[in-house]
């Protein structure tokens, strides 16, 4: 490749709380956790995405490793943009290089970024030469990516399970209606899991203990058809301090999601009565698309469909299919302009 084929490229960006997925050409090139490794003293950048999340938890005096993103929104934007800076340089040996101001950048944001955060997204960007930013609230991208034609004049409702925030929306027309972003998700589903453990079994267990569990045997239902086996789950005993281990079923585990489940149940409903009724209308044939990592718990598509009365759809490939509409959005920007945010400047 050549320095000249590095001009006018097109790069989707979507930088989520748990995971950054990047495409160039029209492929998915960067899939990494939102992690980065930075030299406490001089900031520098050790590493980025898996690399620096087999540092996490190691102590070492001179490294720290940070996770940019709270709630799905940039809390550290200093480390977010390092992050998004190295991931850019791995795309290809000359962009590194070249890194001049000829690409088209899209980048997709929560549908409840506040004009500050939406201002900031777009500087950093700029600071990392893009010509073109265009921004897209991610609901408005998992819809183009999930394949749902939303161009027309009929209602979508779109709920969106990420790592920090669960994205609602109800979209007609390219635009979103009504939406709302909860922060309730993946990350308030393995704090459920860790509280629940420790408060029931005397067992403190860690992050990556609790995201295991949640995989393997999380589910928002007790009636699972085809139910997982018990899973062993190992930490610390808090009352003799001693390594432990216990097995537990996933009834047991489906129970300490309940509440967080409910409260997302619950943001679903208060969408769906904020809407017109012609749009209700709608809604009431097209269903539910649900997608995000958080919509792979088991039995959430049932439990949301029998608590709305509504049919759910559960996209394949959901960690993907905010990427994919970004990247459908700037390949064909003559269709999908008017879905982009507004630049108020
Ligand atoms: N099989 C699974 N079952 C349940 N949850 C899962 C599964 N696989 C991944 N997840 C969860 O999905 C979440 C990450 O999803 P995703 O990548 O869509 O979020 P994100 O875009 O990084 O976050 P946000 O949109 O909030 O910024 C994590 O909380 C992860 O634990």
């Amino acid at each position: 490749m050549g320095f000249f084929d590095f001009l006018n490229e097109k790069i989707a960006v979507d930088l989520g709380t748990s995971n950054t997925l990047i495409t160039y050409k029209g492929k998915i090139a960067i899939n990494n956790p939102s992690i980065i490794a930075l030299n406490q003293i001089t900031g520098k950048v050790i590493a980025v995405g898996k690399e620096a999340g087999m540092m996490r938890g190691k102590i070492n005096r001179n490294i720290k490793t940070v996770s940019p993103f709270s709630n799905g929104v940039i809390s550290n934007f200093d480390a977010a943009e390092k992050m998004l800076k190295t991931f850019i340089k791995k795309l290809s040996p000359i962009s590194a290089k070249a890194f001049s101001s000829s690409y088209n950048m899209i980048i997709s944001i929560p549908c409840g970024s506040t004009e500050v955060e939406i201002r900031a997204v777009r500087e950093s960007a700029k600071r990392l030469n893009a010509k073109n930013v265009f921004l897209i609230y991610e609901p408005i991208a998992a819809a183009i990516g999930g394949g749902l034609d939303i161009m027309q004049p009929k209602g979508n409702m779109i709920v969106d399970i990420g790592g920090g925030t669960t994205e609602i929306a109800v979209i007609s027309m390219g635009r979103i209606i009504k939406g709302q972003s909860v922060k309730i998700a993946g990350n308030i589903f393995n704090d459920d899991i860790r509280q629940y453990i420790r408060m029931s079994h005397n067992l403190h267990i860690g992050e990556a203990m609790a995201e295991k569990v949640k995989i393997q045997v999380g589910s928002a239902i007790d009636n699972l058809e085809s139910p997982p086996e018990n899973i062993n789950i190992e930490g610390r005993d808090l009352l003799t301090g001693k390594p432990k281990q216990t097995f537990l079923s996933y009834k047991e585990i489906g129970r300490s999601l309940d509440k967080s489940i409910s409260q997302i149940e619950n943001a679903i409903m208060d969408t769906l009565s904020e809407i017109p009724p012609e749009i209700s209308a709608d809604i009431y044939n097209t269903g539910i698309y649900l997608t995000g990592g958080g919509s792979m718990l088991r039995g959430l598509d049932i439990r949301l469909s029998k608590f709305t009365e509504l049919p759910v759809h559960l996209g394949d490939q959901p960690l993907q299919t905010v990427i994919k509409g970004s990247d459908i959005v700037l390949k064909k920007l003559d269709i999908y302009k008017d879905t982009l945010v507004k630049d108020r400047n």
